[in-house]
């Protein structure tokens, strides 16, 4: 996972500060499904006697470290070299309080998106190798949460049971191209303590079909099926939260296609980060980290200043605006985001918050480059939380002509957060 935030409280005629946080690190029997093992994180221990872990305690050990491209530290998990240079690029801004959470360093990928591959016979799901399109069988990913490699599991057993064909992207040939994994955390019959690790998971296959009245439709159902009877609600292992379809022809690389059918299970899921009750469809961006970004959600908004007025640029489901507006009781708050799917989830999120919360609300599907001044006019702070390739050039001008100056006076002081 990568994030980043500008938390930027707005001045005309000054320069901006930007404040990045970048958090990584990186056999089911078919009728009874094996219990994934513990969580455990030994580098993360609270106690005040502890001594602080060797590179050695706090080194990934994955078995597919070398093979797999998800990961790129292998050592000092609990503290990458990269946080010391970020440290210091701060100071030069005047951010003197920048800290690190590196919150789990294993099972803490509670989302994934992964390739299949192989045969019928022999599944493969993973990431690609890098640099080529080979895949990674992942089998024991220390990154993810440990139900995502049990759904996998499953849905490895499912794919030879029913002899399911993986994709082919030479032919363009199989059935099954992707799964999409995500972890709901929040489970409200369980104390919270047990919440973590009895996550659920919802299941996304993309489907080689332009739509569900596609021949092979059948036996995307009697997978989806498969999946509920041997790891859904009712079963012990209690895995798997639903199965949603998208259907996707292409030969792109671009995952996803625009038609998504909700198979079996809960259609609603749901989280709780920032202080907030978040719904996610699985069209819509979503976190990889959820306890990093649960911290981090909460050391942004002791940034923002109560009432503020808030743009969200990159919105997704406008997690982080509405987190601020929930958390920091502000003026208003603009989500900005392209992705025209999110907007039912930002809707179902707004619809949970507080009645007596006095905030103008609004979503909006636009790309954040085009006319980007227009955004933020009018704001006092300036949320950006862009895709991996960063921000774009208008953006970045854009933020130049509005720049802040006085940080320090603007921010509150310490102890008044
Ligand atoms: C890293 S995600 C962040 C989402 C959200 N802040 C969250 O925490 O859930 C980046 C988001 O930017 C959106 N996006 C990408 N390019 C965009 C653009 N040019 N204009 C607006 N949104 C864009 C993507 O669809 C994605 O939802």
């Amino acid at each position: 996972m990568a994030s980043t935030f500008l938390s930027v409280p707005l001045h005309p005629s000054s320069s901006f500060p930007l404040i990045t946080c970048r958090t990584t690190t990186t056999n089911f029997a078919s009728r009874t499904p094996r219990e994934p093992p513990p969580l455990t994180s030994v580098c993360q221990n609270p106690n005040p006697g502890f001594t602080a872990p060797s590179s050695l305690t706090c080194s990934l050990q994955c078995p597919h470290f070398q093979s797999c491209s998800g990961c790129t530290h292998e050592y000092n998990l609990h503290h990458p070299a990269i946080v010391d240079e970020a440290t210091d690029f701060f100071k030069t801004l005047g951010v003197s309080d920048f800290t690190f959470d590196s919150c789990r360093l294993w099972g803490w990928r509670c989302r994934a998106k992964l390739a299949v591959r192989g045969s019928s016979t022999e599944p493969l799901i993973g990431l690609y190798q890098e640099g080529t399109h080979n895949i990674a069988d992942i089998p024991e990913c220390k990154a993810h949460h440990p139900r995502i490699n049990a759904a996998v599991e499953l849905l490895k057993q499912g794919i030879s049971d029913l002899c399911i064909e993986p994709y082919d992207e030479d032919q363009g040939t199989g059935e099954l191209r992707y799964v999409q994994m995500a972890v709901t955390t929040y489970d409200t019959s369980l104390p919270v303590s047990q919440r973590y690790q009895n996550g659920k998971v919802q299941v996304a296959l993309v489907w080689n079909s332009r739509n569900e009245n596609s021949p092979s439709s059948e036996k995307l159902n009697a997978l989806a099926n498969y999946l509920w009877r041997n790891g859904g609600r009712r079963t012990k292992i209690n895995l798997i939260h639903s199965v949603w379809a998208n259907f996707q022809t292409s030969t792109n690389n671009i995952i996803f296609g625009n038609r998504w059918r909700h198979l079996i299970g809960d259609a609603e899921f749901w989280e709780h980060v920032g202080g907030i009750d978040v719904s996610l469809a699985p069209s819509s961006f979503g976190q990889a980290n959820t306890k990093a970004f649960d911290s981090l959600l909460r050391k942004l908004q002791k940034y923002v200043p109560h009432g503020a007025s808030v743009v969200d640029l990159y919105a997704g489901a406008g997690v982080i605006g509405l987190s601020l507006a929930a958390m920091r009781k502000c003026r208003l708050v603009k989500c900005v985001e392209v992705n025209r799917e999110s907007k039912m989830s930002f809707g179902k999120t707004v619809e949970r918050l507080p009645a007596s919360l006095d905030c103008s609300i609004s979503w909006h599907q636009a790309d954040t480059s085009v006319e980007p001044l227009s955004w933020l006019v009018g704001s006092e702070v300036v949320v950006v939380d862009p895709p991996r390739k960063g921000l774009e050039p208008s953006l970045v001008d854009a933020l130049r002509t509005m720049s802040s100056v006085e940080l320090k006076s603007k921010l509150p002081e310490r102890g008044q957060r």
